[in-house]
């Protein structure tokens, strides 16, 4: 249990004082729970280094010379654990040059013994944030980095990513099947990634989430008054991804009169804000999704048969899961890292059940 002073609160920083000298450790976890931070004790690295892998520390202090795993190898261990948790050396007289070696391989910095408290906490205060900044920086970095890869080395996978390299740099219509969540959105996004298209906008309608009514003002905007909510005039979403891509998800949900508008849009390159009498030119490359069999909407008069025949210029279907079961470890371990990740803990391992 981390010890805890009455000025701590639940979101202060805890520190890991791993030391073999008893009055050492109790001196610096009394400073430090003085000054509001949490603590966790070992009293050598081995023990150090279970508790370090189970918890989630923010900081560590590490004496150098300790029995059984001495400070350098629980300093070697830890960084293959949780690399970016600074680590701070405590080396006391004729430890100094090992404390330097520390800090070159990757320790945060060192202090010497007995600690000066100044220097103690300013030396803690300065790590935190360096660990605050480089947390924030990974989970920032992974917010606007590129699309996610595409996990899987299956069959259908592999030849997915083939498809997308060919059809990418090309202005062909895709349309995108396969029951939900099976990757659909993240095939789009490549294929926009990977055109001639990709410092344009990728602009996403799920069609299903939009009611009838508004799908065509949502889809070609609208002039003010075209309609009683029509306070003011809209730019659609045609004319949004002008120049890039439109990704129309869910389009086996559209209804038949905003297909038809959306057929004489990839037909002419032209659209009419509702409202407008008249046409605005568009350049867009339209990519669809559905999760439905649309050949058999046509058969019910739910999906016209010549946008079906636009819309599928080159078709990428992406098979479930229970379809390619060999990509399911690769994916629970892209996830895995990821969350651990976003959590800042040290990666898990799933095992299956006995
Ligand atoms: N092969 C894969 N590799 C990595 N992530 C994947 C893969 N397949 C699915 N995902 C992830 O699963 C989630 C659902 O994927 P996505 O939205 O692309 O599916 P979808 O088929 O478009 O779903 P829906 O039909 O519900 O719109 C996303 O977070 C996506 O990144």
């Amino acid at each position: 249990m981390p010890n805890r002073n009455k000025t701590t609160n639940d979101n202060a920083s805890l520190i890991l004082v791993i030391d073999d000298e008893v009055s050492i450790r109790k001196t610096l976890i009394e400073i430090l729970s003085f000054e509001g931070y949490k603590t966790l004790e070992a009293a050598d690295g081995e023990q150090g280094l279970k508790i370090f892998s189970e918890n989630k520390c923010d900081a560590v202090l590490c004496d150098i010379k300790m029995p059984k795993m001495d400070g350098m190898e629980f300093l070697s261990k830890a960084l293959e654990i949780h690399p970016d948790i600074p680590i701070i050396m405590i080396s006391g007289h004729g430890t100094i040059e090992t404390a330097v070696e520390a800090v070159k391989t990757g320790a945060y910095d060192f202090i010497s013994k007995p600690p000066d408290l100044n220097r103690l906490l300013i030396t803690i205060k300065n790590a935190l944030d360096k660990g605050t900044l480089v947390t924030e920086t990974k989970v920032l970095k992974k917010r606007i980095s590129k699309v996610q890869d595409i996990v899987g080395d299956s069959e259908p996978i592999l030849k997915i990513k083939e498809t997308i390299d060919k059809v990418a740099p090309t202005e062909a219509r895709v349309l995108v099947t396969g029951e939900n969540g099976v990757g659909k959105e993240l095939v789009a996004r490549w294929l926009h990634e990977k055109s001639t298209r990709n410092n344009s906008p990728l602009v996403e309608v799920n069609c299903a989430a939009i009611p009838t009514e508004l799908i065509e003002s949502e889809l070609f905007g609208h002039e003010k008054g075209s309609f009683t909510s029509a306070v003011k005039q809209r730019i659609g979403k045609f004319e949004q991804a002008n120049g890039g891509t439109l990704f129309l998800d869910e389009i086996g949900d559209m209804s038949l009169s905003a297909q038809a508008k959306v057929l004489r849009a990839l037909q002419e390159g032209k659209i009419t804000r509702v409202g407008a009498d008249k046409d605005i030119n568009v350049d867009v490359r339209v990519i669809a999704a559905t999760n439905k069999d649309l050949l058999q909407e046509v058969e019910q008069k739910n999906f016209r048969l010549d946008l079906y025949h636009r819309l599928s210029v080159i078709l990428i279907h992406v098979p479930s899961l229970n379809e390619r079961r060999d990509d399911i470890p690769h994916l629970i371990d892209t996830f895995l890292e990821s969350i651990c990740t976003d959590y800042g803990i040290a990666k898990k391992e799933l095992m299956p059940t006995p």
